[in-house]
């Protein structure tokens, strides 16, 4: 399958790898679109794909077109594309806030999939929620499956209001995980643990705690009570999570995020 990549920072990398590892694509028929000369040479030394600087007609002659840019960047690298991606062509687009209407209208493009990845599609331990266009067939939905299957699980959505929720839970997840766990490890070192120790206690905890959680049918309140004793350490600390609002503040958190999604389709929409 031919394979073009534009925007080839964190995740885009993570597709080109994904696709090569899982045979989907070739050296031959992966074209890296670098952003300059310098962004060219660093894409040129990993030697995943052809690497070109900027959208040539040969780039643009692939069954699938990736766009992994930074939302920012879109109304800028729409400009750019405008009335050059092939009919034919299935965009699949994994920028945070911009919806099937504003890529249809801006790209002048029918065959679109807005897909909303997460960080461990790096090792296909990713979550990948998507829409379709209404325009798009089964075969283009074969080939989504087909392609971010190669990155983790795929789950198709039909409301795209959802997309600003998804962004906020499973895409942006995995940051909240790595702050508690920094704050964790941080507060072990206070308490005298060398980084090793701190890292080992912490992430080997965090991992148990998940399988405990995946593994049983106790829900999330009981699997607590059974950690907290009455009268006990972890008993003392949800107090002062309670006593200081952290759920409050989480939540808030989760929906300022939401919220930046939609205030990003706003600003791309126009
Ligand atoms: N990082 C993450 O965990 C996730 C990111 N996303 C979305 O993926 C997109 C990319 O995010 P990252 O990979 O983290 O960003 P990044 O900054 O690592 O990659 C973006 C790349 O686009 C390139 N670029 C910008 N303008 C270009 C142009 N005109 N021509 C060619 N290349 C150009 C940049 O040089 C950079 O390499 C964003 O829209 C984000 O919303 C979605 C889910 C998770
Ligand atoms: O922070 C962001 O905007 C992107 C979308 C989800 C993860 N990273």
């Amino acid at each position: 399958m031919k394979i073009t990549i534009l925007g080839c920072g964190n995740m885009g990398l993570t597709y080109a790898r994904a696709f090569l590892q899982y045979h989907k694509t070739t050296f031959d028929d992966l074209t890296l679109i670098a952003k300059d000369e310098k962004h060219a040479t660093e894409l040129n030394s990993m030697k995943l794909g052809k690497v070109i600087t900027g959208i040539t007609p040969d780039a643009m002659q692939c069954d699938v077109l990736i766009l992994a840019v930074k939302p920012q960047d879109f109304i800028g690298v729409a400009g750019s594309l405008k009335g050059k991606i092939p009919p034919e062509t299935l965009l699949i687009s994994i920028l945070a806030g911009v919806k099937l209407d504003t890529l249809q209208e801006k790209l002048g493009h029918k065959y679109i999939v807005r897909a909303m990845p997460n960080m461990p599609a790096q090792f296909g331990m990713g979550i990948t929620v998507y829409i379709p266009s209404s325009d798009a067939n089964v075969h283009h939905l074969s080939t989504v499956e087909n392609l971010l299957n190669t990155t983790g699980r795929t789950f198709m959505i039909e409301n795209e209001n959802l997309m600003d929720g998804v962004t906020a839970l499973s895409g942006s997840g995995p940051a909240y995980f790595y702050y508690i766990v920094k704050i964790m490890t941080d507060t072990a070192k206070k308490m005298g643990f060398d980084e090793s120790l701190a890292n080992l206690l912490v992430m080997h905890t965090m991992h148990g705690a998940f399988h405990v959680m995946n593994n049983s049918d106790t829900g999330l309140d009981e699997l607590i009570r059974k950690v907290a004793s009455k009268g006990g350490t972890t008993e003392a600390a949800l107090k002062t999570m309670k006593d200081n609002k952290f759920d409050e503040i989480f939540a808030t958190a989760l929906l300022n995020a939401e919220k930046r999604s939609k205030e990003l389709s706003e600003l791309n929409g126009k």
